[in-house]
């Protein structure tokens, strides 16, 4: 007799990103379809992705991780394949759902690689699994989203730990004195103001503070600062700030000599951290003559792919689930369904 909630397969889904000069127009097509972002704003963005040949390390990173995901079910004995499909970019998700009706898959736990709430970093998700079932039709397997994990107690660790190592990177004589500050991709204030799953405004501004919270808690820095990157979309329209640049003049005019910034907002080192970051930001704090360190992503951290078997376990067996925040945790829902009505 078959068990009514067995799974058969995970699903790791991503946001994609060009491997060649050639994808990078149709990539960046694929994101911004019908999202009001500027062309200017485009041709920007393309020339970052020229800058490292057209090639966005995104597809790459996230490869590692479901190396070491299937590496860690197989040592915790869950027996489940790991499929790879993203939102803008090949693997498309459309495509990655129909090879696993073929393959036979009935039902099957979907990784997705943002810990957030909001409209970007969960409800989209949930479109995605929603468009590619449609996309399949009947055979398609039931998709059931994992839940958002950006207080996992794995998740907290792997950022603190990259957070310590940025500070020994830094001029022993900076180093008492740098500032921590947390950054996450900004979004227009009006997606923020959706209603989270507890019906509440700024559900992934909220989450985001909350995760520099615990961060810097088992860090042991009890002053830092939470600010965001990567806007687009046209100025006119308000978006979540204080950018980081903006925020390195700020802190410098206040005397701060060295900052240990933290991406805490995204899960791999891909192109928005790369050039926003490790381009942008790092040249405005050399001009400032500040000392700079970019904490690492939590992604390449091999407690990064345990809590993701983690999460799978959870679900499994139905265990409680590890989480060091009181503010909930939503996202997990069968086949793209919203975690609560207008959520996000
Ligand atoms: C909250 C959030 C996350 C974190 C949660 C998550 O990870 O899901 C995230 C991740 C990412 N964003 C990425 C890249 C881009 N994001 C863009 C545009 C936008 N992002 C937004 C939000 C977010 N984005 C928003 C509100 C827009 C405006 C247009 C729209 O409403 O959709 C654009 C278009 C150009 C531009 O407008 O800048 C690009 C190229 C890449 C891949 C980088 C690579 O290739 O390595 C990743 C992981
Ligand atoms: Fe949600």
């Amino acid at each position: 007799m078959s068990n009514p909630v067995s799974f058969d397969a995970v699903l790791f889904l991503s946001f994609g990103g060009p491997e060649g000069p050639d994808e990078v127009r149709p990539f960046l097509e694929n994101v911004t379809r019908g999202r009001g972002v500027p062309p200017e704003r485009l041709d920007e963005v393309a020339e970052h992705y020229h800058h490292f040949g057209g090639v966005s390390p995104i597809n790459r990173l996230n490869r590692e991780i479901m190396a070491a995901v299937d590496t860690e079910l197989t040592a915790r004995g869950v027996d489940l394949p790991v499929y790879f499909g993203n939102r803008n970019w090949h693997p498309l998700v459309e495509d990655t759902v129909g090879r696993m009706a073929d393959d036979g898959i009935r039902r099957a736990l979907v990784f997705a690689t943002s810990a957030w709430g909001g409209y970007s970093g969960c409800k989209q998700y949930h479109e995605d699994i929603s468009r590619a079932r449609g996309a399949v039709g009947e055979r398609a397997p039931e998709l059931v989203k994992l839940r958002q994990f950006y207080d996992h107690p794995l998740f907290v660790q792997a950022n603190a730990d990259a957070v310590r190592r940025a500070y020994a990177e830094l001029a022993a004589s900076t180093r008492e004195q740098a500032r921590l500050v947390f950054t996450a991709h900004s979004v227009p204030l009006q997606a923020d103001d959706q209603p989270g799953a507890d019906g509440r405004p700024q559900w992934y501004s909220r989450q985001v503070h909350e995760t520099a919270r615990l961060v810097a808690e088992e860090v042991g820095v009890d002053s830092y600062d939470v600010v965001w990157q990567s806007r687009s979309g046209p100025p006119s329209v308000p978006w979540l700030e204080p950018d980081i640049c903006d925020h390195l003049d700020e802190v410098h005019a206040a005397g701060v000599g060295a900052v240990v910034v933290s991406p805490i907002g995204f899960v791999s080192d891909h192109l928005e951290v790369v050039w926003d970051l490790d381009n942008e930001a790092s040249e405005k704090a050399e001009e400032l003559r500040m000392g700079f360190a970019r904490a690492a992503t939590a992604g390449t951290d091999p407690r990064f792919a345990e809590m993701i078997v983690d999460l799978v376990v959870e679900h499994l067996e139905a265990k409680q689930p590890r989480k060091l925040s009181t503010l909930a945790s939503a996202g997990c829902t069968t086949n793209g369904e919203p975690c609560a009505p207008g959520c996000c």
